[in-house]
């Protein structure tokens, strides 16, 4: 008897390529039948069988509150009701534009997309636009999206430019990007040494999540700063994964840094389809209406999604949200490091704010060279075992994994339970 996942699975594949709405859902990393959800609430998901789990990928991020959190979706019933969307501006959008410029002092004016895409292609477009240069500088296992100039992979050598990491990708285009390898300032500053004048951007994660997790080493953030500011290139962060996941004042809060230009997304949507990218106003005033740099969207602002961003930002501010969130993350994580060594297996985890990440090897890798030396077979192994016993992790070795509110006591504890089961017969 098929299940119901693979039934759908078998279908689905007939009129969606590889069956899903993107790559990553397809289990082409762990293997098997991805799971179909047809229902969530807290931290629990249900499957088209039925099966519940333990979720911790929360939609990749957005999540923060766990699913269908009463306060988000009556916000968004209440903002339905007066209409889905009006290509005009709203009050709505004002509303988080402003709570968006207190929350991250960084950001002095901010614009409004659909995706986390849109957010890092704009932004790219804008420092291009307002340096008038035409290079970026990105970082090998960081993931912004799949704008063309961002799909690009590591040139032949650290200083030569980059070329597609994607079909339909012109050469060109990935040409005028360069990638160097995360947690390796040395190799930074060569590439301004060598190009600093024609360096429009850096784009970077604060903390990567694309690549599992991996934590900017000590000086990392503060040296690019440096450079961007000595050769008036702009720093962007991309905090669509970070941004209100690490902490109230996202990873650039976390660090210390201001960069010129953030890219927001997931959490600032509460779940609904919303991004968006902001900064220094003199960079942002060289937007179309205002500027020279065109940027727009249909859906941009959607107040159905401002009313899910806005009710999740809400919930965020309340006293102790992140120290608690962070401290659930711990939780989980030094209590499957625990459960690990104690039956001698190679595997280590850490934790920062609200996402974790887990590693099949003896300590934290810290570059990307590192992280692809991380057993990926006992990791799919892993993965399985915990689906079967009803723990949702993020289906490949490579992604980062998240918590969220929802997640209480009785959710780590049963998570830490079934870990145990299966490391003891491991
Ligand atoms: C740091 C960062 N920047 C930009 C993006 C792109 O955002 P979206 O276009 O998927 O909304 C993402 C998207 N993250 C992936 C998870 N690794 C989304 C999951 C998916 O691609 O299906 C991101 O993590």
């Amino acid at each position: 008897m098929i299940s119901r996942n693979q039934q759908l699975f078998e279908r689905s594949q007939k009129y969606i390529p590889g069956g899903v709405n993107s790559p990553v859902r397809a289990f082409k990393s762990v293997g098997g039948t991805p799971v179909f959800f047809r229902r969530g609430k807290g931290a629990h998901v249900w499957d088209a069988d039925d099966k519940t789990y333990i979720d911790y990928v929360g939609s990749w991020g957005p999540l923060i509150l766990g699913h269908a959190h009463p306060e988000v979706i009556e916000a968004v019933e209440a903002a339905a009701q007066n209409g889905l969307t009006f290509g005009a501006p709203t009050e709505a959008e004002l509303e988080i534009a402003e709570l968006l410029c207190k929350l991250v002092s960084s950001i002095e004016q901010v614009r409004l997309v659909s995706s986390g895409t849109e957010a890092t292609m704009s932004a790219i477009r804008l420092a291009r636009g307002y340096t008038s240069r035409n290079r970026i500088i990105k970082f090998e296992g960081c993931y912004h999206g799949h704008d063309d100039a961002l799909l690009v992979k590591a040139g032949s050598g650290a200083l030569t430019f980059g070329h597609p990491s994607s079909a339909g990708v012109p050469e060109e285009t990935a040409s005028s990007t360069m990638v160097l390898d995360y947690n390796d300032l040395a190799g930074v500053e060569q590439a301004f040494n060598q190009f600093g004048d024609k360096i429009a951007a850096v784009i970077v994660e604060p903390v990567a999540g694309n690549m599992n997790l991996v934590a900017p080493k000590p000086g990392f953030l503060a040296g690019i700063r440096e450079l961007c500011t000595k050769h008036g290139s702009v720093l962007i962060f991309d905090e669509v994964m970070t941004g209100f996941r690490v902490g109230l004042e996202c990873a650039q809060g976390l660090f210390g840094i201001k960069p010129d230009l953030t890219t927001l997304g997931k959490v600032i949507g509460g779940g609904m389809p919303m991004a968006a990218f902001g900064g220094r106003r003199n960079i942002m005033q060289c937007l179309a209406p205002v500027g020279a740099v065109y940027q727009a969207g249909t859906l941009s602002g959607n107040p159905v999604a401002v009313a899910a961003g806005l009710a999740t930002l809400k919930q965020v501010q309340a006293p102790r949200f992140y120290e608690n969130l962070a401290a659930s993350t711990r939780q989980l994580t030094e209590g499957l490091a625990g459960a690990a060594k104690k039956h001698d297996i190679d595997f280590c985890a850490q934790a920062v704010g609200g996402m974790f990440g887990l590693y099949f090897r003896n300590n934290l890798p810290s570059s990307y060279a590192e992280v692809m030396g991380c057993d990926r077979e006992a990791f799919n192994r892993f993965f399985h075992a915990m689906l079967r016993e009803g723990i949702y992790f993020a289906p490949s070795a490579f992604e980062a994994g998240f918590v969220s509110a929802a997640h209480g006591e009785t959710e780590i504890s049963d998570t830490l339970a079934a870990a145990e089961r299966i490391f003891s017969a491991w």
